[in-house]
């Protein structure tokens, strides 16, 4: 029996209101989550529902994990037959069993952003377009936003009229689609698309599902698009028993085609729907809810929300302007470290949230050198690494050699020596008979203008077809060791042996024990079952639950989780909010910018601070930016800046003198050779090492000092690690300890 007493009032009414549509409109940290867990718990437990009927949605992978946990954790177990996934799993897992019934192959591949963008290429090459004119970005982004309005090639068609452009697009989307349906492949978007359409096509399928799924719920709801809105109120047609959770504050996915207004008139669609809101906000302080408060007031389109907390008033926010971008790195990193020697904060407990993905390169830079363990949640993918890329497709093709670019990618790895024009040729007789390229390929003795190149293309052939029969019973990582020794791709880079080349084969590795990880976790692992995981990690899922580090990340990816301390960070005028929103003539950029503020506002729990920078370097040019306006939002009262206690945290032996390098630093950053490390501050004791030595750093294990230099203000030191090779790095911050 779980505790329902640890609700109030509000949330039990949510959590026992099962049947017939309800939507919770709530503002950050006041529970709405927690209730959607509790409720599965109490369908299951009180109401006797088969877990098997129940379905939650949430918006990444990451989260859909947090939330079967909890699940589990209340459930105790039974719980198994809940689907909680995302929008897109879920969509992949219905049409993985019925995709036939809209002409394709069960076993289809996924695209991600890259394979995209390379059919993209193609088709503008194939369709003459003069991509300098038109970019194949904007057509991808035009389809993109069609099918997030559920608007096929032929809907579409009825709005063109007489624009140029649009006819351009129409022709594309066209074409986009046609191949990838001969590829037997789908992207991101059409995982949604189709299974709207296999819903509306197919009645069985429907009813089916809609039996199965009798209860319904959906986290996150304010940044879903109409076609998600489609399928979940297609879904929930019949037993209506759909409850949404959302908050308008936090809808800031609005360019990814979410759709606002799904939220506000919710009233509208379900007319029986019961509303019910939370104002008690259980997450933050007092000031930080404050300060989130005063901040997203300034939006006009919103539904007034009073939100209230009983927790303690907490620490004033501390807001910093720094001289540069570099300094503000310094100081959320030392700041950090401060805390956490003070025992007030464990790593885990920090999060530095920033606007855009390339702001992070600083703060990593930074967090390296202080020896701080941190993660990026989003940044270069391991998944986006050549090696990787290549030994997926080489899967890919094993499962599915209807997916051209895979193995266009493959052909020649390792080299051989089928050349670009045979390529064409092939190509253009799978256009012909509109079969896939890998069925050309088998054909190849009967392109007759291929001529001798056929004895190279036969080989290739061969060698799939075997790996193909390897498959049948061989375990998916048997089957990847398969491939690489057949290959000689590994051999290829231990003879290669450089720094790089021992670093891909250490990603092959990591690539090998990812698969026995999945083969060990998995009831029936499979080829396409591992392609499918991998296919949809999203960045945020790259999080290490266990290990204790800083996290990273953009504020989009922060949504739904929460820290202790929170760094907020570039708050200037034309980098958050940009100058895009700025400047922008829709009012509502610069309100979609102030809710993204809102929610990173409203991440913290314990403590706040926010930073800016005056001076920051966008493409090797130094820029000025003032304050930002939401600063300005937040009442004064709830602010202190902080400035005292840095000063007095830096011991004055190690940082002699912090302002004058920056003095220098903004000469140097006229002149463009500005190197950051230049105006470290050197070790007041002298090193403990010399060349020759065996040194550990924290991060990078065992190495030999190969050389070191005194830079005036600090020693570089060189070092040959076992794992990573030569490093350079500044003695002060590698803190390199003798072995
Ligand atoms: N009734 C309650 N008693 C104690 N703690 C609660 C209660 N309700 C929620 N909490 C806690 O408050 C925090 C925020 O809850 P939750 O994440 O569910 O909020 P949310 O509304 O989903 O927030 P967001 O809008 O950011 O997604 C969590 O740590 C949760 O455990
Ligand atoms: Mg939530």
């Amino acid at each position: 029996m779980s505790n329902y007493d640890s609700l109030n009032d509000c949330q039990r009414q949510a959590v026992f209101h099962t049947e017939g549509p309800l939507l919770l409109l709530a503002g950050a940290g006041s529970g709405k989550t927690r209730v959607l867990t509790h409720r599965i718990a109490y369908l299951i437990e009180e109401k006797e529902v088969n877990p098997w009927n129940i379905l939650a949605i949430t918006f990444t992978n990451k989260a859909a994990g947090e939330m079967r946990e909890r699940v589990d954790q209340i459930v105790g177990f039974g719980s198994d037959g809940v689907w909680v996934s995302t929008f897109h799993s879920m969509c992949v897992r219905i049409l993985r069993r019925f995709a036939d019934r809209l002409g394709y192959g069960t076993n289809f591949t996924i695209y991600d952003g890259d394979d995209q963008k390379t059919l993209m290429k193609d088709i503008c090459k194939r369709l003459e377009i003069d991509t300098k004119v038109y970019k194949e970005k904007m057509f991808l982004a035009a389809i993109s936003h069609q099918k997030d309005e559920l608007r096929g090639p032929i809907e579409y068609e009825t709005q063109v009229f007489g624009d140029f452009t649009k006819r351009k697009i129409c022709d594309v989307y066209k074409e986009y689609q046609a191949t990838l349906k001969r590829n037997n492949a789908m992207d991101f978007d059409d995982l949604i698309v189709k299974t709207v359409e296999l819903f509306r096509t197919c009645p069985d399928v429907l009813e089916y599902y809609q039996d199965r799924f009798r209860y319904i719920m959906v986290d996150e709801y304010q940044d879903t698009n109409t076609a998600q809105f489609k399928l979940v109120s297609i879904l929930a047609d019949k037993y209506r028993n759909l409850c949404v959770v959302g908050d308008d504050d936090q809808s800031i996915y609005k360019f990814r085609g979410a759709n606002i207004e799904n939220i506000l008139n919710f009233e509208k669609d379900f007319e029986d729907a019961t509303v019910i809101k939370l104002e008690q906000n259980y997450r933050s302080t007092q000031n930080i809810l404050d300060a989130a408060n005063g901040v997203i007031s300034h939006n006009i389109g919103r539904k007034e929300k009073a939100l209230w907390t009983e927790n303690e008033r907490g620490e004033q926010i501390t807001v910093r302007q720094c001289m540069t971008s570099f300094e503000e790195a310094d100081y959320v990193t030392a700041d950090i470290r401060r805390r956490k020697n003070k025992g007030e904060f464990d790593y885990k407990d920090c999060a530095i949230l920033y606007r855009t993905n390339a702001q992070s390169r600083l703060f990593e830079e930074k967090l390296l050198m202080a020896n701080i363990p941190y993660k990026l949640v989003g940044g270069i993918n391991f998944y986006a690494r050549k090696e990787i890329k290549d030994l997926l497709c080489y899967l890919k093709t094993v499962d599915n050699a209807k997916d051209d670019l895979a193995v266009r990618r493959i052909i020649n790895i390792p080299k051989r020596g089928i050349g670009a024009a045979s390529l064409a040729k092939v190509q253009n007789y799978a256009v012909d008979r509109d079969i896939s390229f890998y069925d050309a390929l088998k054909d190849a003795a009967n392109i007759v203008s291929l001529g001798r190149a056929v004895a190279k293309i036969e080989p290739f052939v061969t060698f799939i077809q075997t790996l193909r029969s390897q498959a049948e019973f061989y375990s998916v990582h048997e089957l990847l060791q398969s491939i690489i020794d057949m290959t000689g791709y590994v051999t290829e880079l231990q003879a290669e042996g450089t720094d790089e080349a021992k670093a891909r084969i250490e990603n092959i590795d990591e690539l090998i024990s990812k698969i026995v990880t999945y083969e060990e976790s998995t009831k029936e692992p499979s080829l396409s079952g591992f392609l499918e995981e991998v296919a949809l990690v999203a960045d945020i899922d790259d999080q290490d639950e266990d290990s204790n580090h800083v996290v990273l990340m953009t504020l989009h990816s922060a949504k739904g989780l929460e820290f202790p301390n929170v760094y907020l960070t570039g708050l200037e005028e034309g980098v958050f909010p940009g100058y895009a929103s700025i400047n922008a003539d829709d009012p509502d950029e610069l309100e979609e910018e102030r809710r993204l503020c809102y929610v990173g506002i409203t991440r913290a729990m314990k403590r706040l601070t926010i930073t800016c920078a005056k001076q920051r370097m966008v493409r090797g040019e130094t820029q000025y930016y003032p304050i930002s306006r939401f600063i300005r939002e937040i009442p004064i009262r709830l602010v202190q800046t902080g400035r005292e206690q840095v000063k007095t945290e830096q011991p004055a032996k190690k940082m002699p003198d912090v302002h004058s390098p920056y003095m220098q630093a903004k000469k140097a950053f006229k002149s463009k050779a500005f190197d950051p490390n230049q105006f470290r501050v050197k070790k007041a004791d002298s090193l403990d090492y010399t060349v020759g030595d065996q040194v550990r750093h924290i991060k990078f294990g065992v190495g030999t000092v190969e050389n070191i230099i005194d830079g005036g203000k600090d020693y570089e030191v060189t070092v040959n690690f076992e794992k990573v090779g030569v490093k350079k790095m500044f003695a002060a911050f590698a803190k390199l300890k003798k072995v």
